[in-house]
Order: structure tokens, then sequence, then C-alpha cells
């Protein structure tokens, strides 16, 4: 029995990055003068997200999504083609109005990921990104149409494939952003 589609980059396993990669350019999928924006460095945070907001290419579960700082973030070519898919989102994603895909998306709001923008690799030309490493908002593909009896063949599969299944972010992530918080409350000193 073929087994279940996550996406197709890492359908047939997933690719470890390079120690080497040095950054890239993320192009568009527009054949005609695509955006292209250049990242400085290796990306951090790769996941597979399942959630109904991240870009994701045709037919595919899941997005793959990292983080990077946004000084590392440059438009090289095609930045008129841009918009931001949602002003009121935390994460402002700026998407070519020509094929849909998502370009970067800066958090600029006072959230403990501020300063830091989302970027998808899978769409850097060159190879070497540093592979996800869990699946986040795994749940949340149901809210795209995903029926619910699939869900047990998803985790099974995102486990084969040693993305750790988790209903919203890593316990890394949930833990710095709650200690994020904590801080500023001051509950938690430091
Ligand atoms: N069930 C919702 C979840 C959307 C959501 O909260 N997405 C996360 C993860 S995006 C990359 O990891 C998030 O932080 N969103 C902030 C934002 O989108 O601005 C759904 O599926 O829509
Ligand atoms: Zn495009
Ligand atoms: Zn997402």
């Amino acid at each position: 029995m073929a087994s279940v589609s996550i996406h197709p980059a890492l359908d047939g396993g997933v690719k470890p990055g390079s120690a080497s990669f040095s950054g890239g350019t993320l192009v568009c999928a527009c054949a005609d003068r695509p955006v292209k924006v250049a990242i400085k460095g290796q990306v951090a945070h790769n996941h597979a997200c399942g959630c109904t907001k991240c870009w994701k290419p045709d037919g595919a579960r899941f997005s793959v999504v990292a983080v990077t700082a946004h000084e590392n973030v440059t438009v090289l070519e095609n930045g008129d083609k841009l918009a931001v898919v949602d002003p009121s989102a935390l994460i402002l994603r700026h998407a070519c109005k020509g094929c849909g895909v998502h370009m970067y998306g800066p958090v600029e709001r006072d959230h403990a990921f501020k300063g830091l923008d989302f970027i998808h690799p899978e769409r850097f030309q060159e190879a070497g990104w540093a592979e996800p490493g869990f699946a986040a908002f795994v749940s949340s593909i149901i809210e795209a149409g995903v029926d619910p009896s699939e869900m047990d063949g998803v985790r099974a599969r995102l486990k084969e494939l040693g993305l750790e299944p988790y209903d919203c972010l890593s316990p890394a992530l949930m833990d710095y952003i709650a200690t994020w918080v904590a801080k500023k409350s001051g509950v938690l000193k430091g």
C-alpha cells in the first residue's frame, strides 16, 4: 500500500541538510519575473507544519517552514509582486501575487518570535538547507479538509519519517514562548 503523502520533498525520506550550507536564494513559482529573495546563513527550527496558513505546494498536506533572523532576508528581484496575505496575523506572510508562494513572513509584533522571519526552504534554488526536525499543528490538517479517520496514518507516517508529531509547536519552542511570556509578566525573573 502506498504510504500516506506528507509533502513531496519529504515523502521519499527526509534528506539531511549540509553543515556547509551558508544560505541561498528563494525563488517563487512564476515562469515570468519570479520573485527572488536572498537568505543569509542556515535556517533554524525547520519543521513540517499542518496549519492552514502556511504555504504548501499543490496536493501537500503539510508545509515545510523554518525561521531566520529578519536581517538575513533581502528581496533581490520583483518585490513589486509581493503582498501581505493577512496583515492582522502574527506572521506577516509576503506572498507572490502571481503564483501564491509565500516568500518570507516577518514577525513584527511584541512576541517571542519578534525579529524572526518564516520562510519555506523548499523554495531555495540551492540544496543543503537544514532538514525539518518535527511536525507542528498536525491536527490542523483537518481544518484544511483531511478526514479525521486519516490522522492515525498521518501521525504514523510522520513518526516513520522521524518527524515527531505535535498539535502545536515542539516542546522546545512552546517552552521558549512561555518563558518569554513569563518574563514579560514578571513571574519569571532574569
Ligand atoms: N489551527 C490553525 C493554526 C494556525 C497557527 O496557529 N499556526 C501557527 C504555526 S505557523 C508555522 O509554524 C502560528 O504560529 N501561526 C501564526 C500566524 O499564522 O500568524 C490553522 O490551521 O489555521
Ligand atoms: Zn510568483
Ligand atoms: Zn503553519
